[in-house]
């Protein structure tokens, strides 16, 4: 369903295309991305729902794909977005580089990653502030992995690597235990995992468990849901991506375009994790910023062909947006 209530049926499409791209760090486990991209009457959208997502999950990425086919994007406020660069957990002289090759001001860097060592995530930091100088922000993202005191240790650590941190991305699992952290350290917390999963992502808040909000646009059921999550919580909100092609990452930019504040970078900034794209006008940030499209980019039909995967992964992939389609439609 759209903020209006019009849900697009998959009759209504003009045309829909499965896509895989590989990644060019194994990032969170993930080595490539698939997805649906959905031509509607209005433009594109992306359904691209993580492989491990059973179908209910999957059902606000549905939304928010549909959401861009009916052109139901809110009216911007900004043209632009600055971004952060995502270094994923590579060792301290690739960090440096690709820091140093992005042109971004804000670094956000993967810790606590389980085939690295706290002395590989202080290397890997004091790397990135390195590259960036003394005036770049740098933000963490422990992916939920530390318990409490554990987290309250490492970010101590990490702070000092940093020369001072931005934020604490989703430092421990549960709400509780981010307040539990932010009680203990200097360093703001941002919560990640506990706003996409939670049932009530407003319990972040009433739990004073985090200073920032990250908010993906796709698991909260499009733009106009994820404005209201934003409204709701009342945290600083920081955009970020769940690395999307140009697509899906145009609606990500409308709604980090239509937030009425946006003091902090957005986590936008993944085209260089992707091995490819399926527009030729890739949402690639020049110095550090994004533009906010007014539609997403339209796929260019030969990086479509080419991105185009095997038989049985396109079946795979029809099967889960027909089944995701009927429980949007049937709830
Ligand atoms: O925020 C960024 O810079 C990149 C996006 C990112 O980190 C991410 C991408 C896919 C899934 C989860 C996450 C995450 O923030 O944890
Ligand atoms: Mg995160």
């Amino acid at each position: 369903m759209t903020a209006n209530g019009s849900t697009i049926s998959l009759a209504e499409l003009d045309a829909v295309r499965v896509y895989g791209l590989p990644m060019r760090t194994r990032f969170r486990g993930i080595t490539r991305r698939q997805g649906v991209l959905l031509g509607g009457p209005a433009g594109w959208g992306e359904f691209c729902p993580f492989e491990d997502y059973d179908d209910a999950a999957s059902v606000p990425w549905l939304a928010a794909a549909l959401e861009a086919c009916a052109g139901d994007w809110p009216e911007p406020v900004r043209d632009q977005v600055p971004v952060n660069c995502t270094v994923p957990a590579v060792d301290a002289a690739k960090a440096h580089a690709i820091v140093a090759a992005s042109g971004c001001t804000t670094a956000k860097v993967k810790v606590a990653e389980r085939s690295q060592t706290p002395a590989d995530d202080v290397e890997r930091v004091a790397a990135v502030r390195d590259a960036l100088g003394p005036t770049g922000a740098i933000r963490v993202d422990a992916n939920a992995a530390w318990d409490v005191d554990t987290a309250i240790a490492r970010i101590a650590e990490l702070d000092r690597a940093a020369g001072g941190l931005e934020y604490v991305e989703q430092p421990s699992p549960t709400i509780e235990d981010l307040a539990a952290v932010r009680r203990k350290v200097q360093v703001r917390i941002a919560a990640d995992e506990s706003i996409r999963r939670a049932e009530d992502p407003l319990k972040v808040a009433v739990a004073e468990a985090a200073d920032v909000a990250v908010l993906k646009a796709a698991p909260l059921g499009g733009v106009r849901r994820a404005l209201r999550v934003a409204e709701a919580c009342g945290l600083p909100c920081v955009v970020s991506s769940a690395v999307e092609t140009s697509v899906g990452l145009a609606a990500q930019l409308a709604l980090a375009g239509a937030l009425p504040e946006l003091p902090f970078a957005c986590g936008l900034g993944t085209m260089s994790l992707l091995d490819g794209d399926v527009v030729s006008d890739s949402l690639v940030p020049r110095a550090g910023v994004l533009p906010v499209p007014r539609r997403a980019p339209l796929p260019d039909p030969a990086r479509v062909a080419a991105a185009t995967p095997g038989a049985e992964d396109q079946r795979r992939w029809l099967d889960r947006l027909v089944r995701v389609h009927t429980l949007l439609t049937t709830r």
